[in-house]
């Protein structure tokens, strides 16, 4: 089914761990003081892998994303993603970087409403100019074919089904072709059968060498994951190994 990216994404020259950090703390200031959401956290993720973020609500899952993706620095520490130490990159090169690194996945979907599906996905491609216009048609409709909603490429997101249009923003975040896709509780307004799917999606696109990171809270789907990060109170209390 994703023969088309696998073959893409094994040609590349990836490092080992995609994602590092090193003893990254986020710190938040409130007006009672600081507020450490991430302490001291230290961790490794290796290209190709499927890694759930677990913890209760404020464990510092989202935080963890925003430092991963970039959205937001660390107050301490080092964040390498696919090789480049991105809590030093200034923030224009940080957007361009993002959007040609990372896939992002949200629990709502976030489509554009007055874009066709086709249009979504191809909106990626459009602001990063990752590929030549006249390819961006084609390479969408075959995103969409791989996620298995080809026939509904003409449609506007309000006419498909929640499953449908999760699978529409699972092909516009593979759009430039990222190392890492990230999602943050991607089945949590989906019910169950469409959930599994989704993860039999996620699943897959690891098997091709895509770095899959998902929060979420489902514990029935937990046996999908190569490895937890599960937090509390902004710490790590289960992770991958640190590189030595
Ligand atoms: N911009 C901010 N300013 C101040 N405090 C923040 C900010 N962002 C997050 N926090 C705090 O950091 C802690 C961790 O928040 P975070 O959103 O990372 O948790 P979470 O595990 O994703 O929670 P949820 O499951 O509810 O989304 C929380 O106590 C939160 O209130």
């Amino acid at each position: 089914m994703f023969a088309n990216i696998a073959q893409k994404t094994t040609n590349k020259v990836q490092p080992k761990h995609v994602i590092e950090l090193v003893n990254v703390s986020k710190a938040f200031t409130l007006a009672a003081g600081a507020f450490q959401a991430l302490k001291q956290v230290s961790l490794c993720i290796e290209a190709g892998q499927l890694v759930a973020v677990t913890g209760k609500s404020g464990s510092g899952k989202s935080t963890l994303l925003n430092l991963i993706t970039g959205i937001d620095k660390p107050s301490e520490g080092s964040i390498t993603v696919n090789g480049i130490r991105i809590d030093k990159l200034p923030e224009g090169a940080l957007a361009s970087w993002r959007g040609r690194t990372i896939g992002v996945v949200f629990q709502f979907f976030q489509l554009l409403p007055t874009l066709t599906i086709l249009e979504n996905v191809m909106l990626p491609m459009d602001f990063c100019n990752t590929y030549p216009k006249r390819e961006r048609k084609e390479r969408a409709l075959r995103l969409l074919n791989q996620v298995g909603i080809g026939d509904q490429a003409d449609k506007f997101p309000s006419a498909l089904s929640g499953g449908q249009q999760q699978r529409a923003a699972i092909a516009r975040a593979l759009a430039n072709d990222p190392p890492v896709i990230v999602a943050d509780e991607p089945t949590g307004n989906l019910d169950s059968q469409t959930a599994t799917a989704i993860f039999q999606l996620f699943a897959s696109l690891a098997q091709t060498g895509k770095t899959v990171i998902v929060v979420t809270h489902e514990k029935e789907f937990s046996a999908w994951f190569e490895h937890t990060i599960a937090l509390a109170d902004g710490e790590i209390v289960d992770e991958p190994a640190v590189p030595a």
